[in-house]
């Protein structure tokens, strides 16, 4: 008779940690089940070393960018790649230690390292042994996806899983797949002196999905490494290399970053033995507002159910399908305003509804040209473009996208707005303190109002009809 308990839960990543925070208030005949290695995508191959490369290819930038300016005496700094790279590997050991206690801690002898396998709904095979559950959650994550004809030339192919792990890097590479991993690592290894060349297939990079911000996009980071969108690259093996070949393009390099998206880690866990249809990708239908497979007794949530492969969607998942897996009826849950932040420099960020989703005739656009931001002049990082999205019928702002300095702080402005269901009246009768980047969005906001109704201005401070008597200084 297989051992019996109510939850397994299969992955402790960010998502399996937050669904398991939420289970323990419930019952603790629970297990956590992980091959590992342990202490989550985000902290050891993700979202903090990438942070940590980052700030140091920024650093070096404006290093360069004073010394060319002739503000400093002397060359430019070299980057000492190998050192950089033992720095990142320190924090993400930080990190990813701190990870694994939380862990240790949350899950105590709960925590199983083996791997899972579904048998059924309610059966679980753990490394040689067999469990059974009331309920599983799903929480097993994504791997970076490599294209099987790639396997051949596999030794002059990075991806994040293995590039935080090297000692050097080479000296020419190429980047395939211009989305958010390409842009960032592509533009900071750029910064540290590599020879970079980006290689999309999508017309847009960064998933931007307005063209106008896209053009500028590309205009902007493509100063610092070419790329080349919208055409299949080619790769074969040479000599002392890879050719890359995109149209009439042809460069040889040293090794290739794949970035081209990732792929759930659902193959082998047994998901054709739950007896529902699975999609082309192999995934299961899974309802986003619960996390339940189908109607069984089965969630799923973060990367693992190829929806939403950001870190703190795969939190919330998480916590979605900790609740429902240990209440009494599955209850729904209304999921965040879309926020999508890109740590290049520029920042891309996406908020709210994209414009493809829109209809043009029912909303106005209001810009902001960051190359006349007054701030972003006296900082020397003039450049950028800044859309909103507004209702034309109330004002409402329904979602913003853009390429500027100071997105990410923008971006979670506009999140509270659009969550809150602010107006562009509502928001221009907020103060924006002189000189700030946030004056560029009072300009897209203004742009907008004046397109809106009659073409007037809203009045941006009311009168009041009672003041208060409390002097003001
Ligand atoms: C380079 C990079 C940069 C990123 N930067 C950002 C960023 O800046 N901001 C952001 O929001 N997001 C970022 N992300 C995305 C973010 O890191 C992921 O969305 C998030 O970490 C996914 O969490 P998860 O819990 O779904 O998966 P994971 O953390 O990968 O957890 C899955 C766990 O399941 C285990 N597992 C898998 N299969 C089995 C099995 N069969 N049996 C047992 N255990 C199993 C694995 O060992 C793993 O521990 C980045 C990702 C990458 C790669
Ligand atoms: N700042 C952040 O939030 C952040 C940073 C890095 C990664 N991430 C997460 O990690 C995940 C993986 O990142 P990613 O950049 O690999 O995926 P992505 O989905 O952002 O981009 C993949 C890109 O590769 C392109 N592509 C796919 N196959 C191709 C081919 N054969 N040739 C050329 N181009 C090809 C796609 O068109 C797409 O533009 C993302 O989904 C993202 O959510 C987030």
């Amino acid at each position: 008779m297989a051992k019996k308990v109510d939850v397994i839960i299969i992955g402790a990543g960010s998502a399996g940690l937050a669904a398991l925070r939420q289970i323990r208030k419930t019952t603790d005949n629970y297990l956590l089940i992980d091959h590992g290695p342990l202490g989550t995508t985000c902290a050891r191959v993700g979202c903090m070393p990438s942070k940590a490369l980052i700030k140091v290819a920024g650093n070096l930038h404006g290093a360069a960018r004073l010394a060319k300016a002739g503000l400093v005496d002397g060359k430019a700094p070299a980057c000492n790649i190998p050192a950089v790279l033992a720095h990142v590997r320190k924090l993400r050991d930080g990190f990813a230690t701190g990870m694994l206690e939380a862990t240790r801690r949350l899950a105590g002898e709960r925590l199983i390292k083996a791997s899972a396998r579904l048998l059924g709904p309610g059966r679980v095979r753990v490394g040689d042994s067999e469990m059974a559950c009331s309920r599983v959650i799903l929480a097993v994550g994504s791997r970076p996806t490599v294209p099987e004809p790639w396997q051949g030339f596999r030794e002059r192919i990075l991806t994040t899983d293995s590039f935080f792990e090297q000692q050097d890097l080479p000296r020419r590479l190429a980047v395939i797949g211009l989305g958010l991993i390409g842009i960032e690592l592509g533009q900071a290894m750029a910064r540290m002196g590599i020879q970079v060349w980006g290689f999309g297939r999508n017309p847009h990079i960064c998933g931007i999905r307005d063209s106008e911000v896209n053009d500028v996009a590309i205009a902007a980071l493509s100063r610092e490494f070419p790329l080349y969108t919208g055409a299949e690259a080619h790769i074969s093996p040479t000599a002392d290399g890879l050719r890359i070949r995109n149209g009439s393009k042809e460069i040889e390099v040293d090794a290739i970053l794949a970035a081209l998206g990732v792929t759930p880690n659902t193959a082998g866990l047994g998901l054709e033995n739950l007896g529902i249809e699975l999609d082309k990708r192999g995934l299961p239908p899974f309802n986003p507002h619960t996390m339940q497979v189908a109607d069984l007794p089965i969630f799923i949530a973060g990367d693992a159910n190829g929806c939403l492969p950001i870190l703190h969607e795969a939190q919330d998942e998480g916590y979605i399908a900790g609740v429902n897996a240990t209440a009494s009826a599955i209850g729904p849950f209304q999921r965040r305003t879309p926020l999508k932040i890109v740590f290049c420099d520029p920042q891309v960020a996406a908020v709210g509804q994209t414009i493809d989703k829109l209809d043009a005739a029912a909303i106005v656009i209001g810009r902001a040209d960051f190359t006349e931001q007054s701030r972003a002049i006296a900082e020397q990082r003039n450049s950028g473009l800044l859309h909103v999205y507004v209702d034309k019928l109330d004002g409402r702002l329904l979602g913003a996208e853009m390429i500027v300095p100071g997105a990410e702080h923008l971006a979670q402005l506009l999140a509270l707005a659009i969550h809150r269901k602010l107006t562009v009246t509502d928001l221009l009768t907020m103060p924006f303190y002189h000189p700030t980047l946030e004056e560029g969005l009072r300009t897209a906001l203004r742009d907008a109002a004046q397109q809106l109704d009659d073409g007037r201005l809203p009045r941006e401070l009311s009168l009041c009809e009672s003041c208060p008597e409390a002097p003001l200084c």
